[in-house]
């Protein structure tokens, strides 16, 4: 793991574990051995560590943390480096992070490959540099900057940390070769001055001013996050405490954050989002064994919100897009609204006007869908209609070419009867995109019974293209993001019961959510709701009143339906669940008692007798119902492991990435209590199907060892 050799009096350590040559326990023994190798040997007069492949090590290896480590230490093999008789020389390429980049602050000379970047992700993972990174880096760059770079978790460029005074040259060509020469003219020189376990901080008299006020950012920024604050106090440790005090409070915290609920959340997130990215079909087909296509050129049908929408995320990627409207007006309007949208990205600094004009030159328009005949895919965004998409494909399947790909951006409807209507359902898939397509990071794409193996390779590439995190669902009503989300319904339900919107919200926003559920509604609009409610219960051939409360045997609120009779349509009518000040444009929800007289007089209307609604069952309430339909999901194979539904919620519906999604939540509260939970709810509201407990819940619940293991987390011991 650990390679050693000597060339010309350099002892080469080099690092090799692919495929980021993390610090397992391995690579930590060969460190130690080979420093104090080179160390006691007389012909070596220097030595360098470098990585093997594509970069230097990128950390500890974060799968050891899951499981008890064994010595050396980190702390320990960085100590024996810096007190080594020769002076150690850490080459620098690709990504110098974490404990990686602590090794190197150990050693005492840094040379940067010029692409290399540095930095302290730990925080991503709820934790902070446990190896005295945050005791070091101060003493190099001054609080400010190793307060910023830590508690960010942002990696900064070659020439950034030659400004910062992270590395001491930056260099090009042959890495080796160059730390080398780099050695050769500072060989001779004390190494004391070099070591900073030594040195002090610079502006460690400026530590309380500089702790306030990133620490009031911090909170600010991370509501409910603990390990941005813990990264500040170890750092403000380091300016106040003897070096070995600090380093020990260091430890102290990162055991702390080690033994956590958020880091274990968030180790997992790590692992479950590249888990996400690979799959299986029932039929065995995976995404190894299925190469995608390459898609140069695309067409986006229908130049509403989601369709400009997906058309920015293409042309960004360097995709030719024709966007298809019918509606010239509506078209001219789309086009100039995208030109807008990048210019606010060129504004915030996302991308230059010249990346701007190459978006635009590659966008064009069209009127009808008969100059679609040469793109290698499509992807449909009109309005939810089967109908509607169904034409639109049968058409698609006659004029685009043979290989093309037909896709829709439909959030519910079920793929297979979409591909029915073509000759080549084979080449038919959902492709999902999350309001604002632009922004928002998911791609839940959807295979039929028909889609081959080759389609689902292409849209899963497609989204990594475009810079999206892919996750993979069978077809079903609303897929794995909208036929699990309960949260809407359960706090309709509690709101007639005797909780208030905003309570709701709150308990919500407490819980890590960005937003509670009413504001959100508020912000899309109540009109969207009440429109699909219309639909489904045309379809159901039924007429919903206000007064309705069961809709085919299931329990229905028609609280929102009051909301949109009275023109509360949300935030663009200034009125919804909250009031909205518009005269001052602001865009903050206000209590309005007139909501909650509206809701008394719901609840009279329909004889509900109201009762105190405690925080913990407004929780319980709204995911454990979200829960139990996610073990629904699993059971019928709609996703294939609850990495993948937790990657939907973390991206599609903000979910706290520090809890890791509903179905890690659920694990760690432990499953046995929220199967029981699950089913005291389904005898209490035997009129709402989705407390109707999952078979698979109770089997985990029962008979563990009978449950796959794919069924069940892979990266966690979960709590039964
Ligand atoms: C008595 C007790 C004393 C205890 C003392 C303890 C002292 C502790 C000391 C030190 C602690 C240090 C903390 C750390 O260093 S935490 C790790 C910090 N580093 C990171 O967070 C980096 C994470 N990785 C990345 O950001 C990316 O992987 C990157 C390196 C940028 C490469 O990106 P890319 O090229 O896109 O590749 P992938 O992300 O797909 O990764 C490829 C596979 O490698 C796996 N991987 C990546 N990093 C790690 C890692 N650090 N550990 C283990 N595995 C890693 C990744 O999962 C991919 O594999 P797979 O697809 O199978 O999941």
């Amino acid at each position: 793991m650990v390679d050693y050799r000597v060339e010309d009096q350099f002892a080469i350590l080099e690092i090799n574990n692919p495929p980021v040559n993390a610090l397992s326990l391995h690579v930590r023994e060969g460190l130690l051995n080979g420093v104090l190798r080179a160390s006691a040997d007389n012909n070596v007069k220097a030595i360098i560590l470098i990585g093997k492949g594509k970069t230097f090590p990128s950390g500890a290896d974060i799968k050891e943390f899951s499981r008890p480590g064994k010595a050396p230490w980190l702390p320990e093999v960085g100590h024996t480096i810096e007190s080594s008789n020769k002076p150690v020389f850490s080459a620098l390429h690709g990504t110098a992070l974490g404990g990686g980049l602590e090794i190197a602050l150990f050693s005492h000379y840094r040379i940067a490959e010029k692409t290399a970047k540095v930095g302290f992700p730990e925080v991503h993972l709820g934790l902070l540099p446990g190896a005295e990174g945050t005791i070091r880096l101060p003493r190099l760059t001054g609080l400010v900057i190793a307060m910023e770079m830590i508690t960010s978790g942002r990696q900064v460029s070659a020439k950034e940390a030659l400004k910062f005074g992270i590395v001491d040259k930056v260099v090009e060509g042959n890495l080796l070769k160059e730390t080398k020469a780099f050695a050769k003219s500072v060989l001779g020189q004390p190494l004391e001055p070099r070591k900073l376990s030594l040195c002090g901080v610079k502006d460690a008299d400026q530590v309380d001013k500089y702790y306030e006020a990133a620490l009031k950012e911090l909170l600010k920024k991370y509501r409910g996050v603990i390990a941005p604050v813990s990264c500040l106090k170890s750092i403000r440790g380091s300016a106040q405490l003897p070096y070995k005090e600090a380093a020990e409070l260091e430890r102290t915290l990162f055991s702390e954050l080690m033994s956590g609920a958020q880091s274990a959340a968030l180790r997992y997130s790590f692992f479950a989002e590249r888990a996400a990215s690979r799959w299986n079909l029932p039929n065995g087909a995976s995404s190894a064994n299925s190469k995608p296509l390459t898609i140069k050129s695309a067409a986006v049908i229908g130049a509403g919100t989601m369709g400009s929408g997906i058309a920015i995320c293409l042309i960004r990627s360097g995709i030719p897009v024709i966007l298809v409207e019918q509606n010239e007006k509506m078209l001219e309007n789309a086009l100039r609204n995208i030109g807008y949208i990048l210019q606010g990205s060129v504004k915030l600094g996302r991308m230059t006007v010249d990346q701007r004009s190459d978006c635009l030159r590659i966008l064009q328009g069209a009127a009808s869908i008969e100059k679609l005949k040469d793109v290698d895919i499509v992807i449909e965004a009109v309005y939810e209609n089967l109908k509607l998409k169904q034409e639109i494909f049968e058409k698609l399947d006659k004029i685009c070419k043979p290989t093309a790909l037909l896709c829709s951006n439909t959030s519910t409807l079920d793929i297979d009867l979409i591909a029915s209507v073509t000759s080549k359902p084979d080449r038919v898939a959902g492709t999902h995109f999350f309001a604002p397509a632009y922004i928002m990071k998911l791609l839940e794409n959807i295979y039929g019974s028909k889609t081959s193996p080759i389609t689902v390779a292409t849209i899963m590439d497609l989204g990594k293209k475009i810079g999206k995190i892919s996750v993979l669902s069978k077809t079903c009503d609303g897929f794995i993001a909208n036929r699990m989300n309960k949260i809407g319904t359960e706090a309709a339900f509690l709101v007639e019961e005797g909780a208030l919107p905003h309570d709701i919200d709150q308990v919500l926003e407490d819980f890590g959510m960005p937003m509670g559920v009413f504001k959100v509604s508020d912000l899309s609009g109540i009109d969207i709701g009440w429109s699909i409610r219309q639909e489904m219960a045309k379809k159901q051939g039924i007429t919903l009143t206000l007064e309705t409360h069961y809709v085919s045997g299931e329990r229905y609120s028609s609280l929102a339906d009051r909301l949109y009779n009275l023109g509360r349509l949300g935030l663009k009518t200034g009125k919804g669940w909250y009031r909205y000040n518009n005269a001052s444009n602001s865009r903050k929800p206000i209590i309005d008692p007139d909501v909650t007289d509206m809701i008394l007089n719901h609840c009279e209307k329909l004889r509900i007798k109201r009762r105190q609604i405690s925080p913990q069952e407004i929780i319980e309430r709204c995911l454990y119902a979200t829960v139990n339909e996610g073990f629904k999901i699993l059971e019928e194979g709609v996703a294939e492991k609850p990495e993948d539904i937790d990657i939907v919620w973390q991206y599609g519906f903000s979910f706290p990435r520090y809890r890791g999604g509903p179905m890690f939540y659920a694990s760690q509260v432990g499953l046995k209590k929220v199967y029981e939970r699950i089913c005291y709810y389904h005898e209490s509201f035997p009129y709402s199907k989705h407390w109707l407990p999952s078979d698979l819940l109770k089997k985990l619940v029962s008979h563990p060892n009978e449950v796959p293991i794919n069924l069940w987390m892979n990266y966690t011991n979960s709590k039964l």
